[in-house]
């Protein structure tokens, strides 16, 4: 059976490809995580002829998996720089449609399909919608970093005011994180954040670090699956 969160998950994915995957389009990015399975599985529903002359751009190794598995084509944002809509999940979502992204530790490559793309849309369950960031998502904010420098960022993340900020560890692993770049991740809880956009530019200025998780003024509608089978959709 399914849970209600997968179900909520299911819902707000169905509703935003029905909603923003267009016939016309031929270059779609995929975001990373569990949500965006079934954003795979519904594009897998369209008209076989519409997939075949469309190219996925993914956004890690779990979301290319998703779409080689689905014998769709998938491409790269050097191949493919103009991309016509890009659908991902998120940790967490503000009022303004700020987010959290990254608790796959895929947030690098995930801006950067965003950022090609003229629509980025965020599909996720009700446990995500938030009013100010770091309400629900309590874990911090990931920051990816060269590995060489994870303690000296570190530090400077904990002179920014995120006392707790840890490397994450691997499970089934032994030692840190590695991310489909190679780099390491910080989980940097800043407590509320009122203002991601300044968490965002002091964090990105420290040298060292890569990507940072905070998805600020970038998506333009949010699709939040709900516990009673509804979907809210927030616009800017
Ligand atoms: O940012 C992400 C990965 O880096 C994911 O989109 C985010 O973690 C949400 O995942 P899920 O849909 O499994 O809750």
């Amino acid at each position: 059976m399914t849970s209600l969160i997968e179900q909520a998950k299911q819902k707000a994915a169905y509703q935003a490809v029905d909603e923003h995957v267009l016939p016309t389009h031929t270059v779609i990015g995929v975001g990373s995580g569990s949500t965006v399975v079934h954003v795979v599985a519904r594009l897998l529903e369209r008209d076989p002829a519409l997939n075949a002359k469309t190219v996925f751009i993914p956004t890690s190794f779990q979301s290319r998996g998703l779409l080689l598995d689905g014998g769709l084509t998938v491409g790269d944002v050097e191949q493919y720089p103009n991309i016509d809509v890009t659908i991902d999940g998120a940790d967490e979502v503000d009022a303004q449609l700020n987010a959290i992204k990254g608790g796959g530790a895929a947030h690098l490559q995930e801006k950067v399909v965003a950022e090609a793309a003229k629509k980025f849309i965020i599909v996720a369950d009700y446990r995500k919608d938030s009013k100010v960031l770091g309400e629900q998502w309590t874990k911090g904010v990931p920051v990816e970093v060269v590995p060489f420098a994870w303690k000296a960022v570190l530090k400077k993340l904990q002179g920014l005011g995120s006392k707790d900020a840890k490397l994450r560890m691997a499970v089934n692993k032994a030692g840190p994180v590695v991310t489909d770049n190679g780099n390491f991740i910080i989980d940097a809880p800043f407590g509320l954040i009122r203002d991601p956009v300044k968490v965002l530019k002091d964090t990105k200025l420290i040298t060292g670090v890569v990507e940072v998780g905070l998805f600020c003024n970038m998506a333009e509608v949010a699709y939040f699956g709900c516990e009673d089978g509804s979907v809210t959709v927030r616009t800017k």
